[in-house]
């Protein structure tokens, strides 16, 4: 396996791998990929690990979900059981065939370690035997083919698990700038993997294994590899459930402001395109929650990646690449001059990322209860479906921004143009001009708009959601959350689309809001389908999450007489 075959994978996906001075390689398209599509597939390098907290949810090895649709083994059992394996008690499956893909692959080497639950650990372990066993011939296509979980449609260029070995020797470990002390708990790891595997019956018998486990020094590269490439994986709701290596979708390079998600198929990682990309345009995802504050997402990405983003939403040379589609804003403000030094120095997402700072929820000195929240979203207004339908020829920010006047605001002035499709230059202008009136017109104090807010918001709503017959406030709540969500992520993020769906059974449940709501519950089910059909698809266990949206959405129209 090379470089070349490497490329010739890539290219038959429409992608181009390119050499970038600071960032090693990046991933380019060569040709359009439509927003909704599958850019390409990518396989583990081992089995993925299962969180402790979520062995007993997910059969480890195809990773269905206990208490769902048994799918294959509906006949005999409708809804998924799990059995826990006998020896170690730590792992569940859900039938023979997927115990015994788990027994032959890996679980009869990490069974012994049952007193044992390091991630590192486990994965080192996990990933020096995918390597020999490749190595050595014993691992081959059809007996690793594979957990019976993948979607076989997004295999036609199937990648091979040579390709998957050879992509992860490829990836940066960053061995050169890592903190000494993380190096000696990896050498630490390291030591005692490699003492368990000679003390094991595992061979290598692999030519470059020459009879033994690779070196404590490889051993402490690959964890290092493996830190900075590393994947949480999710379920269609965006649980996180395990901890994964898929080579090949890490190769995508980070942005804040991403162009394409990365979303699981059972144990297969799917990146999806989130927008229209073009050929020559690089393809990135996100590897840190979007919703975060600059300072924090810097800091993360420097301390676990080591770099320093300069993507579109963190760059101080943003203003160039914006320049053009700020040109309106820019002619308006000449017009209208506010007679007072403003902060538009800076523009497009860099304001976002100032709109968004800050820590404080309620006046100072005020305690911030049930009470005082109530108040605050009490007057929020939920959007008329009529008025969600066509953009207006101008959406004038109110005199004042209160939590009630943004969230109106905000949702007014994007949510047609998701639901229209509406081209991304001109989403984006909005956007921006969005933040510019944010950033301009007087708001309360302190701002309604930070994520501290949402956070806050986010608790009160869930509050209000177990406890039901709050329904009139949690869809005010949701409303707001709504739009926070839409002011902050690509607009296709399925976690959007997600909270539209559990804000629409709000709706739906509020009996005091009557038709209307019934009306707006059904908006937020078009808003819902539009972002899920493109971040989740139509097939495969994503699929079903489109399907359940779709269901619920045929019982409302019923409800209104379509
Ligand atoms: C998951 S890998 C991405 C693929 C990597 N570029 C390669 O060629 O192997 C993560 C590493 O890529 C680099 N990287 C990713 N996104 C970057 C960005 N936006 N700016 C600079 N470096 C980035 C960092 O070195 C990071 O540790």
């Amino acid at each position: 396996m090379t470089s070349i075959d490497l490329a010739r994978h890539l290219e038959s996906h429409g992608l181009g791998l390119v050499q970038d001075e600071n960032k090693f390689r990046s991933v380019v398209a060569q040709r359009p990929l439509k927003r909704g599509t599958v850019v390409i597939t990518s396989r583990p390098l081992c089995n993925p690990i299962i969180f402790p907290t979520h062995r007993s949810l997910h059969c480890e090895t195809c990773f269905r979900t206990r208490g769902k649709d048994g799918g294959d083994t509906a006949a005999t059992s409708p809804v998924l059981s799990l059995e826990r394996c006998s020896v170690c008690k730590k792992r569940y499956y859900c039938n023979r065939d997927c115990f015994t893909i788990a027994w032959k692959g890996w679980h009869r080497w990490i069974c012994s370690d049952k007193d044992r639950d390091d991630l590192d650990y486990e994965m080192l372990k996990m990933i020096v035997m995918s390597i020999e066993r490749l190595r050595n011939g014993s691992f081959t296509e059809s007996s690793d083919n594979d957990t019976g979980a993948e979607d076989k449609s997004h295999h036609v260029n199937k990648e091979t698990l040579a390709m998957t070995a050879y992509v992860f020797s490829t990836l940066m470990g960053h061995e050169s700038v890592a903190d000494p002390g993380t190096l000696a708990q990896y050498k630490t790891i390291a030591t005692e993997v490699r003492n368990q595997l000679l003390a094991s019956k595992f061979s290598f018998k692999s030519q470059t294994s020459s009879g033994a486990p690779p070196s404590v020094d490889e051993l402490v590269q690959y964890l290092c590899r493996f830190h900075c490439n590393n994947f949480s994986t999710h379920d269609s709701q965006l649980f996180t459930m395990a901890e994964g290596t898929f080579p090949v979708g890490a190769l995508f390079n980070h942005s804040c402001r991403p162009n394409a998600i990365v979303m699981y198929e059972g144990q297969v990682q799917v990146v999806k395109a989130l927008e229209d990309i073009e050929p020559g345009q690089e393809v990135c995802t996100s590897y840190v929650d979007n919703g975060v504050q600059r300072t924090e997402r810097r800091a993360l990405l420097k301390e676990k990646y080591y770099f320093d983003c300069q993507c579109p939403r963190c760059s101080d040379e943003e203003d160039k690449v914006f320049k053009d589609s700020m040109m309106l804003a820019e002619t308006k403000r000449t017009e209208e001059p506010s007679g007072e030094e403003t902060t538009l120095a800076h523009t497009g997402f860099r304001i976002l990322d100032d709109l968004i700072e800050g820590d404080q929820d309620g006046p100072p000195g005020l305690k911030v209860d049930g009470e005082w929240l109530t108040k605050q979203f009490g007057t929020i207004v939920l959007p008329g479906a009529r008025t969600l339908q066509s953009v207006g020829p101008s959406i004038r920010p109110p005199s004042n921004f209160t939590r009630a006047s943004f969230t109106s605001y905000v949702l007014h002035s994007l949510v047609p143009m998701i639901l229209m499709g509406s081209p991304l230059d001109q989403y984006q202008q909005q956007l921006f001009e969005m933040y510019e009136a944010l950033a301009t017109t007087p708001h309360e104090t302190p701002k309604p708009f930070t994520t501290a807010v949402m956070t806050n918001a986010t608790s009160f709503f869930n509050t209000c959601l177990e406890h039901g017959g709050s329904w009139p406030l949690a869809s005010k709540i949701g409303t707001f959350i709504l739009a926070m969500y839409l002011m902050i992520y690509p607009r296709h993020h399925p976690l959007i689309g997600l909270h539209c769906f559990t804000l629409a059974k709000s709706l739906w449940n509020d009996m005091e809001g009557g038709l209307a709501s019934v009306r707006q519950s059904h908006d937020m089910l078009r808003l819902s389908l539009t972002i899920l059909k493109v971040s989740h698809g139509q097939s495969g266990e994503n699929g079903a999450l489109v399907t359940e949206v779709e269901t619920f959405m045929k019982t409302v129209e019923t409800e209104l007489g379509f």
